[in-house]
């Protein structure tokens, strides 16, 4: 019997799993699949080594407004029943922060959970997710060695700078920086970056990970130089229900004069803005493209400036650009995104080939664009399967 790695990547949305096997790292998964549209319409989803559907359900009843730690003792139970050809060995999880202590995957003790658990103010939207599906496997399984892997990480080799806020220096010496986050993504990415591109994948390169959570990273030789989040996984882009960057003397307003308390600021920043919040309809990029209300149309159009806008600072950290990656829900399935993105990149050369950015082609640009613009799907729970297969 082969032994299977149990991945587990507890998004703001979504709940992606995956068994890989434990040995020959390339080899196919056994099993893929997700809970998505948690929080509007959960749908779970799986499928075979071929990649054939082998469940597809709306979840229904007490399963449609059941939050995450709910969700995930669910899958475990859905998972622990099957048969997949193997026997399960390993499980490895995407945990969103890491702190400054944790620049790469490392196997959990009690100590490391006691460390992550610090993290949680950081991360709310995620990090308590991760958690609870670290613990709940450790109650059923309490033999398996559990691997942690982190978003930060991929970005803990940026120049002090990028990682520098304006703020007094005993602030950034006790670690207020910027972080960064998606680094699973950007780190699957930044591998298969010379299949697409050859030598010039170690030019100046900026992916795009746009999902319900979204940020930006500045490449160099396929190593983090910039990102567009932050201390949180609140900076940068306009995200589902994420305000991104905003001036923070909204902040100050909103509780000196508008009686918002601490809790209802981060209500407001992390839940109730973004996509969400501006079209007052939903999060979900789907559901707003399929609808009329111009409020829903304003929404996308923001979304697609600021994302416009933030790609350009990038570019000047990156002091030029020779390609641009879409990926994650949003960048590798609407084409409409894509396409009012750069229609705004024109001035730095980008010209897209409206054919293939329909048929969400490879690369989606014209043969004479100066950028390179591609679309890349990403793999985070490969990047997690390979870190615990090195560490076990
Ligand atoms: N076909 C599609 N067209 C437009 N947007 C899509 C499509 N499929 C997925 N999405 C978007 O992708 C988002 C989820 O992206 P994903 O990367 O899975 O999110 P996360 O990991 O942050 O939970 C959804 O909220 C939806 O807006
Ligand atoms: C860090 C983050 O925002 O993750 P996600 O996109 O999965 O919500
Ligand atoms: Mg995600």
């Amino acid at each position: 019997m082969t032994d299977l790695i149990l991945v587990l990547n507890a998004g703001s949305s979504s709940i992606k799993f995956a068994l890989h096997p434990a040995a020959g790292s390339g080899r196919k998964p056994a099993l893929t699949g997700e809970i998505g549209g948690i929080g509007t319409a959960p749908q779970f989803k799986a499928r075979n080594a071929g990649g054939e559907s082998l469940d597809t359900e709306v979840l229904a009843g007490a399963d449609a407004t059941a939050d995450h730690a709910a969700l995930v003792a669910r899958l475990l139970d859905w998972l622990l029943a099957g048969e997949w050809g193997g026997r399960i060995s390993a499980a490895g999880h995407r945990v969103v922060h890491g702190g400054r202590q944790f620049d790469g995957p490392v196997l959990i003790d009690a100590k490391v959970m006691q460390a992550l658990e610090q993290l949680v103010p950081l991360a709310p939207l995620h990090q308590p997710h991760s958690l609870a599906a670290i613990r709940a496997i450790a109650e059923r399984l309490p033999e398996l060695p559990q691997v942690a892997c982190f978003d930060t990480a991929f970005h803990r080799t940026q120049p002090r700078l990028a990682q520098l806020f304006a703020l007094p220096r005993h602030l950034s010496d006790e670690g207020i920086i910027r972080y960064g986050f998606h680094g699973l993504s950007y780190h699957y990415i930044a591998g298969v970056l010379p299949d697409h591109l050859g030598k010039r994948a170690d030019g100046r390169i900026i992916v795009a990970h746009l999902g319900n959570g979204a940020s930006m990273c500045a490449m160099k030789e396929r190593r983090s130089i910039a990102t567009s989040m932050g201390f949180t996984a609140l900076d940068g882009l306009m995200m589902g229900r994420r305000s991104g960057s905003i001036d923070p003397g909204v902040l100050i307003h909103l509780q000196e004069n508008k009686g918002l308390d601490v809790a209802a600021v981060g209500r407001l920043l992390y839940s109730e803005s973004g996509l969400y919040g501006v079209s007052g309809i939903s999060n979900d990029m789907r559901d707003l493209e399929a609808s009329a209300d111009p409020h829903a149309r304003e929404a996308i159009d923001l979304f697609c400036y600021r994302a416009a806008l933030e790609l350009s600072s990038l570019a000047a950290a990156l002091e030029g650009l020779d390609a641009i990656v879409f990926t994650a829900g949003i960048g590798e399935h609407s084409e409409m995104v894509r396409r009012l993105v750069c229609a705004r990149l024109s001035w730095l050369g980008v010209a897209l080939d409206q054919t293939a950015n329909e048929a969400h082609a490879n690369r989606i640009s014209t043969t004479d664009s100066a950028v390179d613009v591609l679309v890349i799907p990403t793999d985070e729970e490969a990047v997690i399967a390979e870190a615990a297969r090195h560490l076990i």
